[in-house]
């Protein structure tokens, strides 16, 4: 604090909205086992208030007692809020702050305020049931209504009572305080109001005023490379089932006339085709930026890998945004590693502009603090679930208003900014305030099981309790799923088998696999299998040339016909080609997608360490795979672990009986 940065960080924190209502919260969380905070964008919630609590036990002598935990719902912003609250105190990570992500963490014997994801909190929980030694837990970012902060909420909830000593702050980043506050029995709440330097929003009528932009119906077809001709074909067909969300943006579109635009905006809005996410009016935006506007870096918020990965690929084919002495280019999704993650947070060489492309894992919690501009395409990859039929898919979805203000609060966190939210004005009106919780959307499988390893008597009894408790029929597919996979028995306890699938952060199904690729000694190839379940399909199948691709495919899986052993084959005939060298050759040549086989590495490293962690696999790496060779084997474990999911029925089309059927996520088939 002495050194001039020291003396400028406290002026810093000084002027955030969080720090004139330190002594009321201070009194607040003294005075009340559990408080509500609602915290606009930027107001210090997530830096300031455990560090408010930190200094004020530390200042009262209480410091070596307390021990503060805070949650985060993504592994990014555990690490980069703990990063960023050890710089304002002036101190290293590991001090008196520290975080811990599944498989990482930095912490020190003098750590008094750890940063972490729910999901490590949940885990502790299942160990440690009283929390024993923990004085103060903030759950962050409530609004989100994740599946793991719903699920920490009951928990919590039913610790209160065992634990009066405990604090419990709950943040949200929205005003819909009362929800929780009503679930606590009534707890106070507070309000800061944001701040954010000015941040101009301009929707999509502006922009293509702005910029000129002409969209046509065929313009705005997505690219996504290979898979092109199966993608457009998808953004061409009209939507079979309409949710509710989809009918409302279609009638205020109906409903707008854009009148005081001119006619060319009016052409291309007439043209605007809302199911595809935009490529070319991304790019034309990104240009204008760099040639037209000020300094500072390009945040776009996109749907998921595949629209991130070939948008990526296209840009880098464009002169201006291909250049790397001009632009930098970076992506930031769940399936990369926390590594590749982090690169979003350096600076850009100068002269050079930052544009990372990222999922809605960036909306949230993070400040990457050259962030000028904030592109929005206005939605994000849902998991949406209807457990009528069982079937869950993970389809692009429109964002709730809570989230477009938040992508849009990514920029103006250090500098005024500009927000391009690439949808009009009436489309935003007529989002959701807020997301549909994850509980209510979701499978409840893993869930379940972790609920199970609480020692609960009933699921459905302790899910009953809930802020917003899911159908019961959700819950019966979940238990009945469990039990057919043996990891619950007939009276609903954990088996053997339950108890190690709830400690492996997975879903169940690609647990099992994993667990008897250990058991049976043939890690390897089931590595790559589930990986490769997680990820996409690495084959690629051009249009023109889809001989010459199935062919290369069946030299990989001519053998036994199967195509997860293809995978396997493919996997390792590319790791050979890289240790040599000529990876992309190999790839060009097997019409493979080096991107995906890259991510497919990536996974399997993450699901190796998590199996190390569990104590499942050895170290060495020869005793785990003693018997990778056998493939018959390999075959029955990777069955094993898709088991029911494993036959599909094709009948002739004179039979009369009703069949159903529904492709899964993984494209298997399911009756
Ligand atoms: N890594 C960083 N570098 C520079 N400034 C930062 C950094 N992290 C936070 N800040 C500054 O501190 C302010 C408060 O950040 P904080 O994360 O506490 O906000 P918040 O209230 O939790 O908002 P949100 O919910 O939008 O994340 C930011 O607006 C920004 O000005």
């Amino acid at each position: 604090q002495e050194s001039p940065e020291g003396a400028k960080m406290v002026e810093f924190r000084k002027s955030l909205p969080a720090y004139k209502e330190k002594e009321r919260l201070l009194a607040a969380i003294a005075r009340n086992q559990v408080i509500v905070i609602s915290g606009e964008t930027g107001c210090g919630k997530t830096t300031q208030l455990p560090q408010f609590v930190l200094e004020s036990e530390i200042e009262s002598g209480r410091g070596a007692f307390c021990n503060i935990i805070c949650t985060q719902p993504r592994r990014i912003s555990a690490m980069a809020v703990a990063e960023r609250v050890s710089t304002e105190r002036g101190e290293n990570l590991g001090e008196s702050v520290g975080y811990k992500v599944r498989l990482e963490g930095i912490r020190g014997k003098d750590t008094h305020l750890l940063f972490c994801t729910s999901g490590i909190l949940l885990r502790r929980l299942l160990s440690d049931r009283n929390l024993n030694g923990v004085s103060h837990v903030f759950v962050d970012e409530i609004h989100e209504r994740g599946m793991n902060e719903d699920f920490l909420l009951i928990v919590l909830k039913d610790l209160l009572s065992r634990r009066r000593d405990l604090r419990l702050i709950l943040m949200s980043a929205t005003l819909n305080a009362e929800l929780f506050s009503s679930y606590f029995g009534g707890a106070p709440t507070i309000h800061i109001p944001g701040f954010t330097h000015p941040v101009r929003a301009h929707f999509l009528e502006d922009i293509l005023e702005r910029t000129g932009y002409k969209m046509t119906a065929s313009n705005q077809l997505d690219d996504y490379g290979q898979d092109k001709v199966w993608k457009t074909q998808r953004q061409l067909l009209p939507r079979k089932r309409k949710n509710q969300i989809t009918t409302l943006v279609e009638d205020a579109l109906q409903n707008s006339n854009f009148e005081t635009y001119g006619s060319r905006t009016r052409d291309s809005l007439a043209n605007w085709n809302p199911d595809c996410i935009g490529f070319n009016l991304i790019e034309a935006v990104l240009c204008h930026i760099c040639r037209k506007e000020r300094a500072g870096a390009v945040l776009v918020f996109m749907t998921g890998w595949d629209d991130i990965s070939s948008l990526k690929d296209q840009l880098k084919a464009h002169p201006l945004l291909g250049d790397p002495n001009r632009v930098l280019l970076l992506a930031c999704h769940g399936s990369m590693a926390t590594s590749e993650q982090r690169l979003i947070f350096d600076k850009a060489p100068p002269n050079v502009r930052k544009v990372v492309l990222a999922t809605n894992m960036a909306e949230a919690s993070i400040t990457i603090n050259d962030i000028v501009f904030v592109m929005d395409c206005g939605k994000a990859k849902e998991t949406t679930y209807d457990a009528l039929n069982n079937t869950p898919c993970l389809l692009p979805s429109w964002i709730s208003k809570a989230s477009s203000r938040q992508r849009r609060g990514r920029a103006g966190r250090v500098q005024p900014g500009e927000c391009y939210h690439l949808y009009p004005r009436c489309v935003y009106d007529a989002f959701a305030e807020y997301q549909l919780p994850e509980l209510l959307r979701t499978p409840l499988n893993s869930l379940c099981l972790q609920i199970k390893s609480l020692q609960v008597d009933s699921i459905g009894e302790f899910l009953s309790a809930a802020l917003q408790p899911p159908e019961p029929r959700a819950v019966q597919n979940a238990v009945e799923f469990l039990k057919m996979i043996g990891s619950l028995d007939e009276n609903e306890n954990l088996t053997d088998l339950g108890r190690y699938l709830s400690m492996l952060p997975v879903d169940p199904k690609l647990g099992k696999m994993l667990i008897m690729g250990a058991v049976f000694r043939c890690i390897d190839p089931i590595l790559t299998v589930v990986a490769g379940l997680s990820a996409r399909d690495p084959f690629l199948l051009p249009q023109d040339k889809k001989d010459l691709a199935g062919t290369a495919k069946s030299r990989f899986s001519a053998k036994d016909y199967s195509d997860h052993m293809a995978l396997v084959r493919a996997y390792e005939g590319w790791k050979d080609a890289e240790r040599e060298g000529s990876g992309y050759e190999y790839c060009w040549r097997n019409f493979l997608s080096a991107q995906t086989l890259q991510a497919i590495h990536s996974l399997r490293k993450q699901f190796s360490y998590i199996l190390k962690d569990a104590g499942l696999i050895d170290s060495d790496a020869n005793t785990n795979n003693s018997l990778s060779h056998n493939q018959s084997l390999v075959r029955g474990v990777i069955c094993s672990g898709l088991f029911p999911g494993i036959s599909s029925v094709v009948v002739n089309s004179c039979q009369q009986f009703p069949l159903h059927l529904y492709y899964m996520e993984d494209s298997s088939i399911n009756f």
